[in-house]
Formats: C-alpha cells, structure tokens, sequence
C-alpha cells in the first residue's frame, strides 16, 4: 500500500488511522514491483530511488539522461504536492491561501494538471522499449498507458515509492478497513453494515435522505455517494435526470474494465528464495498490454507477513484485467467450467515465466470474476474506475466532490484525482473539508464559492 509512511503529507492511510485513534504496524516492501517485460527486460523497482535508476540506466545506458529528466520531472510535481497542506480545491479560501504561502508549488501543479505522463516522457526519450516500459509502469496504476496517464498520478506514484515507499500491514490489508471502523465507532459513529442503498431521496431538487433495499428510509442534510458515478447516477438517482456535469462526465470518461481475480494456495517450497512480493508479466507483446488477459499482476503478502498462512504455505494473489461482457450470458455450468479454464491458463503462463512446477504445488484455489467485483463491490459492470474516453487532459476532466444535485456529493476513483486507495482517500479529504464548509463547520465565502465552482466547471469544459 502507499500512503503508510511516517513523513511527508500524502500519507494519507497513516493520517485516517491517527485522527480515529488508530495506528496500524507496517512491514517495508524492498521492491515495489518486479517486472517482467517482452524481450525478457526484467526490472526490480528497489525503495531506494538511486538504486532504482541505476537499474534502469543500466539497461538503457543511452538514455541516462532522458532517464534522470523524465523521473526529475516527477519528482517536481511530487515535491510540490508533498509541500501542501491537502484540502479541498473547491473551497477558494483553501486554495487562495495555499496559491498565497505556496505560489510555486501551486504553480507548477496548475502547470501540470492539464498533461499527460507519455507526452512528456517523449520530450527526453527515444527509445521504443523504454517508453513501452513507462507505459507499463503507468498501466499498473491506471490500467491505461502513459499517453492516457495524467501526469500529476503518474508522480505521485512513481515517486511516492521511493518516499514515503510501499508498505504492508501487518495482519493484512483489511485490517485497514477494521481499525478505521473501530476508531469511528470509539468517536461517536454508527456503520450500518448490510445496509444496501437503493435510492437517494430527492426533494424539490435538494438531496435529503437514503432510501435502503429493506424500505428503511433515512434523512440527513448531506448526503455523500461513495457509490461510482455510473451507480450513483444511474442507479441510485434516475438516470433521466442526469444533471449536465454528469452527462460531460460520461462524455469523456468510459468505465475501466474489471479483473479477473485467482487466490491461491501454494506449498512454500516453489518459491525461490528471495521472490517478490508484487510482479508484472507481459511476455512476449507490447501490443498486449492493454489487452484483456494480456498482463498478469501478481501480489504475494506472504513473503512480507508469512503470519498470514499456515507454516509452509504461501498466498497468491493473481489478476488480470477482464470485461463483464466476457462472462454473461453463462448458465452456472458453463460459467464455473470457463471460470477454471480461464485461471488455468493464466496459472499456466506464471509456471512456464516465473515458478516451474507451481500448478501441481497448488493446495488451494479461488475464482472471481468480473461478476464477482459487481456483486460485492456494487460497482456498475464491476469497473475498477473511469478510464479516459480518449486523450484526456490530464486532470482537468476530472470532476470535484459537489455535483449538480444540492445536498449531493460524491466521492471516491471517479472523482479528482481518480484510482487508487490515496487518491480515494484524497477525495475523502477534499470532500470532508468542503461539507465542512458548506455546513459552517469550516470558513467559507459564498461569493467566492460561486465563482470558484463556475471557473472549475468550464475549466472541465476545455478537457
Ligand atoms: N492497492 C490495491 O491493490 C488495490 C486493490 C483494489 C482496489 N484498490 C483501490 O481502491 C479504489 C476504490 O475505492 P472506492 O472507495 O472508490 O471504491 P470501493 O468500491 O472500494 O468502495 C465503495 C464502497 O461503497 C459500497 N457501496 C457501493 N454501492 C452501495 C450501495 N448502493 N449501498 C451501500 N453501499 C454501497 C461498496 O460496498 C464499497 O464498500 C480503486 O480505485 C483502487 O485503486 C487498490
Ligand atoms: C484547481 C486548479 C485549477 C488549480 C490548482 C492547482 C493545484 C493547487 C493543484 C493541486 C492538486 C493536488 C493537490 C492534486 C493531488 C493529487 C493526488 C493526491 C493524487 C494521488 C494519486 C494517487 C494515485 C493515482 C495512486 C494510485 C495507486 C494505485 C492505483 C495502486 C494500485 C496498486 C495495484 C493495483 C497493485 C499493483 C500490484 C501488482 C503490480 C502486483
């Protein structure tokens, strides 16, 4: 996970835990991700930022300073990001203030907002294989190239590594989840678990309440979705409805397939000493990094915490990415046989790259599908996040927290700045500060508010 460190300001999971009264034990990942490319180009991204240049410069010596001026670029961006208090940039007294005690930093981030990552890789490197190996270091974050990658997400991730680095919590990932639900309850909170939201109760145009599968009904004067946009949208609100912000949304931006997810068990001893915990392979086509089934991640959380399973065994996370369309229309029976046909080719293609032997080592197996994210995640087609229609401009697409229903925020991947748990997390932020503010809880200039939401809207406009 990013966002465990102990410094820096966009350690955002760190930051959660502590303002409930939680902090949860780390274990530092060495390697970020060992890649496993076409014309067996292998790559460890090591935590220390020096080491993993030198791997990379060693493979590309020719492009030593393309190299240092495209990872220089980010690690502009990222210093700047890193050097701002992180609040909502729909609440102008925020944003002036920070354009006020930061004005370079705010600068060079308004600078780059509109970019992409692949563009300016291609303003200092050539050569073909490199820039196929920065796509792929995007793709894993964004499940889209670098061409498609906003430029401030490219930084954050390709430098927060090396920062605040990659860390894994000790009991799993979930504990996350528990020691988050624990400190809210311990400050006043009330979950509802089971809880499925079916409607969102519109009233003369504002937001007012929730409406849940088994009738309950409840009223609140801020309603937040964390629902996708697609759900929040087309299924909690009437589609019919649409406000225009949302119809630009789904203009620009298409939902990102899903994956198709293999949890195995294994017997320890196939693993080589020293594995990874987290892998990449595409083996023989660059052309197939985008593909459905074309690139397989790989997660072992054992290597890192081996408390995780029985003495002797390792876990498997195995993922590639897959559409819903790919596996509807099945009766049960054929659903479960391509279910197994599927993961035993993927598991195939790991033995034959990377672990000889590993099918007959497998104790354990489990399949989940594109239907599985759907059903469990209630996310529409099971999409992993918004995915740029086109070319995007860099961020500038993206849409804030308030929509065009009053009373009525969203948060979460399909909101600025997009996927991943800290740019999730970063929405929450955002969205926090501004319902703060529009509740009066936070200060707030209602003059500057209507022209700040205006200038962001038509500035989504020119994406
Ligand atoms: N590091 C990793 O390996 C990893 C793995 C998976 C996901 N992620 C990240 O997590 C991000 C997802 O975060 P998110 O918070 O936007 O989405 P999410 O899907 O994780 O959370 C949405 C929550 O809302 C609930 N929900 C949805 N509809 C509902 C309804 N109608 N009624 C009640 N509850 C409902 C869902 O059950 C879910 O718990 C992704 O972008 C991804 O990058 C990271
Ligand atoms: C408003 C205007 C107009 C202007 C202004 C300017 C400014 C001030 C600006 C600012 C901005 C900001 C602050 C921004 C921020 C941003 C952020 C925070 C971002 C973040 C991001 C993040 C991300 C993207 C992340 C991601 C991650 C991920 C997705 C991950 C994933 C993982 C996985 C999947 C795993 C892998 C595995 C293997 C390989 C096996």
């Amino acid at each position: 996970m990013f966002g465990f460190s102990d410094k820096g300001n966009l350690n955002l999971i760190t930051q959660a835990l502590a303002a409930v009264g939680c902090k949860i034990d780390v274990i530092p990942d060495p390697t970020t991700v060992h890649f496993h490319l076409p014309d067996d180009l292998s790559v460890q991204v090591h935590r220390e930022y020096s080491d993993f240049v030198a791997e990379i410069v060693h493979k590309f010596p020719h492009e030593k300073e393309g190299i240092l001026n495209f990872y220089g670029e980010c690690w502009k961006i990222f210093n700047s990001l890193n050097s701002l208090e992180l609040k909502s940039l729909e609440e102008p007294i925020y944003l002036f203030g920070q354009f006020f005690k930061k004005p370079i930093e705010c600068l060079t981030l308004a600078y780059y907002l509109p970019q992409n990552a692949g563009d300016i890789a291609r303003k200092f490197i050539k050569d073909p294989q490199l820039l196929s190996f920065i796509d792929a270091e995007c793709f894993i974050v964004s499940t889209v190239n670098a061409l498609q990658t906003p430029m401030i997400n490219a930084s954050m991730v390709l430098c927060d590594r090396h920062f605040g680095g990659i860390n894994y919590p000790v009991g799993g990932v979930g504990e996350i989840a528990k020691s988050l639900a624990k400190g809210l309850v311990k400050k006043g909170s009330e979950i509802l678990y089971k809880a499925n939201v079916t409607n969102i109760i519109v009233n003369n145009g504002k937001a007012v309440g929730v409406k849940l599968s088994d009738g309950r009904k409840f009223y609140a004067r801020t309603i937040i979705s964390n629902a996708t946009r697609w759900d929040t949208f087309g299924k909690l609100l009437e589609k019919k409805n649409l406000p225009k912000e949302e119809e630009n949304f789904q203009k620009a931006y298409v939902k990102a397939p899903s994956f198709l997810s293999i949890h195995v068990g294994i017997k320890a001893e196939i693993l080589p000493p020293d594995t990874d915990c987290h892998h990449f392979v595409l083996e023989d086509d660059w052309k197939n990094l985008e593909n459905s089934y074309g690139s397989i991640f790989l997660s072992i959380p054992t290597v890192l915490d081996s408390s995780l399973a029985p003495e002797g065994r390792h876990i498997l996370h195995i993922f590639t990415t897959s559409s819903i369309e790919d596996w509807e229309g099945l009766s049960r029976k054929d659903y479960e046989a391509k279910k197994e046909l599927v993961a035993d080719k993927i598991i195939t293609r790991l033995e034959k790259k990377l672990f000889p032997g590993l099918k007959s080592a497998i104790v354990f197996k489990e399949v989940g599908t594109p239907k599985t994210h759907r059903r469990y995640l209630a996310r529409d087609s099971g999409t992993y996040g918004p995915m740029p229609r086109n070319t995007p401009k860099g961020l500038l697409g993206m849409p804030f927290n308030t929509t065009g229903i009053d009373g009525l925020y969203c948060v979460g991947d399909s909101c600025f700045p997009g996927q991943g748990v800290i740019a999730v997390a970063f929405s929450g932020v955002m969205c926090a500060h501004r319902v703060g503010a529009d509740l009066g809880l936070e200060r707030k200039s209602p003059v500057l508010d209507a022209a700040l939401l205006r200038l962001l809207g038509w500035l989504r406009t020119l994406a």
